[in-house]
């Protein structure tokens, strides 16, 4: 494997959360989900700590970084909490998210257009607690060239629009899209991810755009380790999308 066709696969286990909240246990307990991850391959464990607390809870993450092998990727809106908390937890990556409170997943990308000094301040706030930003956005260029400018040294292209694609036509739009993105990313000196919505018949078009570093992947993850059991689950993402890269 040579750097230009490597690629990391982030876990995330949020939807672990989901089904524990949903019944108000103590099972199944998205730690114990994180640690099976990394045993199968995991680089790194994703954690969206929503607003409303409805899968992922304060308590999930301070464990977390406890007990985590890899690294932390904290999903995180850009409030003043959100901040504070990280600025406690220190994990190595924070990915900055757009979030309302009624929609059922992330439903577009951060638009750091319009905020790029509020979102400048807050990477820089990280920043100074050893924490790498990414910003989750859109395959714009003219979102892309926000993140650089405000010094974002990473940004996580939002795959949901190729994911829902309707036609194989949409679906290669889509695709061509991020792969745009990514080259214009590349070209701009970001660290360029990606995910939203992938899963283990999408995943792998993704994963051979040259240059994308990390792919993170939950939910398609979680539904399959139903059948199969997490780890299984895991190591299977992980095969599919290694072996996507290495025909870079
Ligand atoms: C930001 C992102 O794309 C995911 O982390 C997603 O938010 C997963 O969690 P939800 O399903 O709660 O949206
Ligand atoms: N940032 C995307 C992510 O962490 C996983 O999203 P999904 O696979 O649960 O849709």
């Amino acid at each position: 494997m040579t750097a230009a066709n490597r690629i990391l696969l982030g876990v995330n286990i949020d939807h672990v959360a989901t089904l524990r909240q949903a019944r108000g246990t103590r099972y199944p307990d998205p730690v114990k989900a994180a640690l099976d991850a990394e045993e199968a391959g995991a680089d790194g464990i994703t954690v969206h700590l929503r607003e409303d607390r409805r899968h992922i809870q304060d308590r999930d993450v301070r464990v977390l970084r406890e007990v985590l092998q890899t690294r932390m990727n904290f999903e995180m809106g850009v409030t003043e909490f959100m901040l504070a908390f990280a600025e406690e937890i220190r994990p190595a990556h924070a990915c900055f998210v757009p979030e309302t409170r009624q929609e059922l997943t992330t439903e577009g990308g951060l638009d750091v257009l319009a905020q790029e000094g509020r979102i400048r301040d807050a990477v820089q706030r990280l920043a100074q607690h050893g924490c790498e930003v990414s910003l989750f956005i859109d395959a714009d260029p003219r979102q892309i060239e926000a993140a650089a400018r405000i010094g974002a040294p990473a940004i996580e292209l939002h795959t949901g629009r190729y994911a829902d694609a309707q036609t194989p036509i949409e679906a290669a739009r889509e695709l061509a899209r991020i792969r745009d993105g990514v080259e214009c990313g590349l070209a701009h000196g970001l660290i360029v991810n990606a995910g939203h919505g992938l899963h283990y018949h999408n995943a792998e078009a993704v994963a051979a755009i040259a240059g994308i570093n990390e792919l993170n992947i939950g939910h398609a993850i979680v539904a399959h380790a139903l059948f199969v059991g997490f780890k299984q689950a895991v190591a299977e993402m992980k095969s599919l999308i290694v072996s996507a890269a290495s025909g870079r």
